[in-house]
């Protein structure tokens, strides 16, 4: 298992922002989730010192679909990033957190009405337009509300971007946006120009997302400057912002080789700023969108070991005490991960396992094959890099309470999200009995 961010061996155990696993587990129970606090807040500073131009301002806006609670949104505002959400709940959580309204940017496909009215009475700094129906529904809100509200358009500029074909979102067929290469484009954009009750600031795209092609972000950005500055001529404007979404592709086992954040970021910069110059065309504001880039490597997921128990025909499985409910990627996406035996971190690696949840699902199995040292009951189970994509993907199925968020750095923990307890799985069950069955 690759050390990341914060993470030592002393004593042959695992020690996370200075804390022994032991004792995380000791005061916070498992399964848990750990956020490694100062390899997030690097994490941060990378983007913002790296992603910066002279020649147009830069917006960091973190995608909060990738994680995200009260105190994470605090977080990142305060460090300066704008927030994207796609659903009134992020919304909630994003405005309940504190951040700027200002600084939220409104995604999604089908933005329902309570939730476009709730965003425009906030006081949302951006929407990102989908479709045609959404921009009806904002007209009318923004109407009766007496606000002129400031939209990107949501374009895809057709690039397939090498990754699971779940979270490609820029293919011809994407169910995101409205595609460049539709004649009915640039009309729809005309209406958004025209209409006194919306602000027409620019384009958004996103390509995709765990993207390793760096030839992908750069052609995005070629077909989007070159749409943009297409924009610009038709209409006589002058386009506000471009923003390019998120997608960097980050490090989950041995077969991913992402690039290094921050050389990227500087070689990123450097692109956008030639295109723009080449085809003289400004726009105010550049902007990207990083969720699983700036949050995965700093999350962790501690699980005991319960059984291990050898089947006849395979591996032997060590079964864990979560599973597809704290981290659905495996069955999703048949995602990899590695592992490692917290408290024999220094033993060799000798047998190999297969790592099963408890959900009554044959396909709950987080990892297929993982070389271990020889796995005991009570053992800690330490799965790196799941920061993004677990906790916000959580469910409940077979009724399993949601593990606990814990945030370490220089030996202290802090709970950011208690662990659901049986009381909470029951709490919106109203009824108990109806007519007599
Ligand atoms: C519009 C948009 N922006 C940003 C992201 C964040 O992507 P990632 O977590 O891969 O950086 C996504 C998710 O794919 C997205 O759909
Ligand atoms: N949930 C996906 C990423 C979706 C990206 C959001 N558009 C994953 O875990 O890889």
């Amino acid at each position: 298992m690759k050390r990341l961010g914060n993470m030592e061996v002393d004593n042959h155990e695992l020690k996370i922002g200075g804390l022994a696993v032991s004792e995380l587990t000791k005061k916070f129970g498992t399964p848990l989730y750990v956020i490694d606090q100062k390899d997030l807040t690097d994490r941060i500073h990378t983007f913002l010192a790296q992603f910066k131009s002279n020649t147009f301002g830069t917006h960091i806006i973190y995608a909060s679909k990738a994680f995200t609670n009260l105190y994470m949104a605090q977080l990142v505002s305060k460090y300066g990033l704008y927030v994207d959400v796609v659903s009134g709940g992020e919304l909630y959580t994003a405005l309940k957190a504190g951040v700027d309204p200002k600084k939220i940017y409104f995604h999604g496909n089908n933005k329902l009405p309570k939730e476009i009215d709730d965003a425009v009475k906030a006081g949302v700094g951006c929407f990102v337009l989908d479709n045609e129906v959404e921009y009806e529904w904002l007209t009318e809100t923004a109407e009766r509300e007496g606000k002129k509200i400031r939209v990107l358009l949501r374009v895809n500029p057709g690039i397939e971007a090498h990754t699971h074909e779940y979270i490609q979102t820029a293919k011809n067929d994407s169910k995101f946006g409205v595609s460049i290469f539709d004649q009915q484009t640039l009309p729809f954009i005309k209406r958004i120009i025209e209409n006194k009750h919306l602000h027409f600031a620019g384009l958004h795209a996103h390509i995709g997302s765990q993207v390793f092609e760096e030839a992908s972000f750069f052609k995005e950005v070629d077909e989007m400057i070159k749409y943009a500055k297409d924009v610009e001529q038709t209409f006589a404007i002058k386009m506000d912002e471009l923003n390019l979404g998120g997608g960097f592709g980050v490090y989950y086992t041995e077969e991913d080789k992402p690039f290094e954040l921050s050389q990227f970021l500087k070689r990123y910069i450097q692109h956008i700023e030639s295109t723009v110059a080449e085809l003289d065309i400004t726009p105010n504001t550049i902007s990207i969108e990083p969720g699983r880039s700036l949050i995965n490597a700093s999350g962790s997921t501690l699980y005991t070991i319960g059984a291990v128990k050898k089947t006849m025909a395979g591996y032997p499985y060590i079964f864990v005490d979560g599973g597809m409910t704290d981290n659905p990627r495996p069955i999703l996406y048949q995602a990899k991960y590695e592992a490692a035996i917290a408290n024999k971190m220094d033993e060799a690696a000798t047998q190999t396992y297969r790592i099963a949840g408890k959900c009554c699902e044959s396909g709950d199995v987080l990892i297929k094959e993982v070389d271990l040292p020889k796995a005991e009951t009570g053992d800690t189970l330490v799965i790196p890099s799941t920061g993004a994509y677990t906790y916000s993907m959580s469910s409940n199925y077979n009724r399993i309470e949601r593990p606990a968020v814990v945030f370490v750095e220089d030996g202290q923990a802090q709970v950011a999200v208690k662990r659901e307890t049986y009381e909470d799985l029951i709490r919106n069950d109203e009824m108990i009995k109806w007519k007599e069955l």
